[in-house]
């Protein structure tokens, strides 16, 4: 794999763009702003995103798909997830056949409920063999400083899996490979509902119990909805399950997080919204369309229907913590 396109030049495609510069790779990464662009290709920064960040020269940005495809061997989608349908119908047509689309959004789409793999699927008309999905304790800015971390790389065909694996791999991002994209993505989407949680609590000054309770109640919750679904419980147990859930439930540096940390302090959803600088809190969107999942599927998710509250129906965060105390006492 020599020259890779990544679309969506926010923190987590810039970052990634820079992972696979950093492995080798001939990158063109896609800018919607011309700014954003210039700032890549003269300054070699993405200041908006990454500020700070020296960006490598191999690493070269384009506000036209066109070019940016043109040629790849893999093509990178690294847009929120809200948004990957209505970009999929402008770009299908230009998409390179037979390489590798490699997702990078942790959502699962409102009023479908389908899941990014299967959106590429079905709007980018694209055989499910091609579609890797990387997920795990990623925080980007993180790793765009270049401290190590490890991830997962789904595919149902082991071999894609590989070839993205061996091409995205470098001193200080260790992939490994999975074939279950269902576990991956159920968890990648499902850890940011938490994290919203964990923030609240944390803005409402609750320590270290709360904040394990909640993430390991909450990694059953989501294991549950994503084995009904066809995962492998054993995914929620590695990299992009409990590794993605400890990392973003834990971290300042985590959007979702912050975002529950300010509705704690008293935000409404759309102050919180302003104050993340434009940049997605995906958990926002995807606790209603995992709960309207769960509800379809049968699976009791607590947590997620208390976020759920918080975000839509003014439960106060306070309450939130308190109402799942109260719930039925159960076998673990
Ligand atoms: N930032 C991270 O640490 C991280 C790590 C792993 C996964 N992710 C996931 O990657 C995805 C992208 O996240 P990010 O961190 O890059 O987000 P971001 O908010 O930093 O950037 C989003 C990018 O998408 C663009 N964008 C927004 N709406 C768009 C639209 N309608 N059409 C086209 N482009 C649009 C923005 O201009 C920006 O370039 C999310 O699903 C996120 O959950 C993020
Ligand atoms: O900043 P967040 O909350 O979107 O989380 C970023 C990554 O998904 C962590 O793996």
């Amino acid at each position: 794999m020599n020259r890779v396109a990544v679309l969506g030049s926010g923190s987590w495609g810039t970052t990634f763009a820079k992972v696979l510069a950093d492995a080798g790779r001939d990158v063109r990464l896609w800018a919607r702003r011309s700014e954003v662009v210039r700032d890549i290709n003269t300054d070699q920064v993405n200041h908006d995103y990454l500020e700070g960040i020296s960006l490598p020269a191999t690493l070269t940005a384009t506000s036209d798909v066109e070019v940016a495809v043109n040629g790849a061997d893999a093509v990178v989608f690294a847009v929120p997830s809200q948004s990957l349908r209505e970009n999929l119908g402008v770009w299908r047509d230009l998409l390179p056949t037979r390489v590798p689309i490699i997702s990078l959004a942790k959502g699962v789409e409102i009023g479908t409920g389908l899941r990014m793999s299967e959106v590429i699927r079905t709007v980018g008309h694209i055989d499910p063999v091609r579609i890797v999905v990387v997920s795990g304790p990623n925080l980007a800015r993180e790793i765009a400083q270049g401290q190590a971390t490890a991830t997962v790389v789904a595919c149902i065909d082991h071999d894609q899996a590989i070839a993205v694996q061996q091409a995205s791999a470098n001193d200080y991002f260790r992939p490994y490979t999975i074939t279950d994209v269902i576990g991956a993505e159920i968890a990648g989407a499902g850890k940011n509902i938490i994290a919203l949680a964990c923030g609240m609590a944390e803005g409402l000054g609750l320590a270290s119990n709360t904040q394990a309770s909640l993430i390991t109640r909450g990694l059953d919750e989501i294991t549950r909805l994503g084995v009904a679904l066809g995962a492998q419980a054993a995914t929620f147990a590695g990299l992009a399950g409990i590794g993605d859930l400890v990392a973003t439930c834990s971290s300042p540096l985590s959007r979702n997080r912050t975002f529950g940390v300010r509705l704690a302090q008293g935000m409404g959803l759309e102050a919180a919204q302003a104050a993340g600088s434009g940049q997605v809190a995906e958990g926002v969107v995807s606790c209603r369309s995992l709960r309207a999942l769960g509800a379809t599927y049968g699976i009791s998710m607590p947590i997620t229907d208390a976020v759920f509250e918080v975000c839509y129906h003014q439960l106060p965060p306070a309450e939130l913590v308190r109402s799942l105390m109260k719930r039925r006492h159960t076998p673990e």
